[in-house]
């Protein structure tokens, strides 16, 4: 039986986002502990949210090249189910903290994308986003969704510039495991929509990736 498409809402910052992700539907929802992003959320913020989700909904906590110690410190603080690196840690870094982990790989042009996410044995999924020099991730950018891999030993999520309008043509064109949204539902920076967090769930859940 085809599967539908997993749901992460990225850069939630509010209790309220987070219900409302949860009530449109989202599977997962990212909480993002890098400070020069518009959505940064603080460590006390972030355990309010995760617990404010209910035992059933995946919170991902985000970081860029962070300090081990500074992601040990929070795992105390905060209920994470899995983490996501989004900037150049390797392998042996990202599995120290002996959770499951999602690697992002951003698609900078003539990235051998197969022989990366081959470096990341021990990774629960990859995440593909957009690459944008100086910018680690929230862009609002695209990429060439042809350069998705058709095969894959390892759960695949598809980022990038999604919004509920392309994201049913993303899931279609791909054969993913799942989808991460951030400024694509927002009404600002760091401020979702609700009704583009509805419209975004409803349009991924009804399509089917490739076969
Ligand atoms: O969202 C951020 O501000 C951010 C900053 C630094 C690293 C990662 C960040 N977001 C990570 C995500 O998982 C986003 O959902 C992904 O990059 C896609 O963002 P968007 O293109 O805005 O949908």
């Amino acid at each position: 039986m085809t599967q539908s498409v997993r749901v992460k809402i990225c850069g939630i910052t509010s209790v309220a986002d987070a219900q409302a992700a949860v009530a449109a539907g989202a599977d997962a929802i990212g909480l993002v502990f890098y400070r020069n992003s518009p959505r940064a959320v603080s460590v006390a913020q972030a355990a309010e949210i995760a617990r404010s989700v209910g035992p059933f909904v995946t919170v991902v906590g985000l970081f860029v090249n962070e300090g081990s110690d500074a992601v040990f410190d929070i795992l105390q603080q905060v209920p994470l189910h899995v983490l996501q690196f989004h900037g150049d840690e390797d392998e042996d870094y990202c599995r120290q903290f002996q959770r499951p982990y999602l690697k992002a790989l951003r698609m900078k042009e003539g990235l051998d994308v197969s022989a990366t996410m081959a470096k990341f044995t021990s990774a629960v999924g990859i995440l593909l986003d957009a690459y944008r020099p100086g910018v680690p991730g929230g862009t609002g950018d695209t990429f060439d969704w042809q350069r998705v891999p058709g095969e894959s030993l390892v759960p695949v999520v598809l980022a990038g510039g999604l919004t509920p309008k392309n994201v049913g043509q993303a899931i279609a064109a791909t054969k993913i495991y799942g989808v991460d949204v951030s400024g694509g539902v927002e009404a600002s920076p760091g401020q979702k929509d609700t009704d583009k967090m509805m419209a975004f769930v409803r349009h991924a859940k009804a399509e089917k990736s490739s076969e």
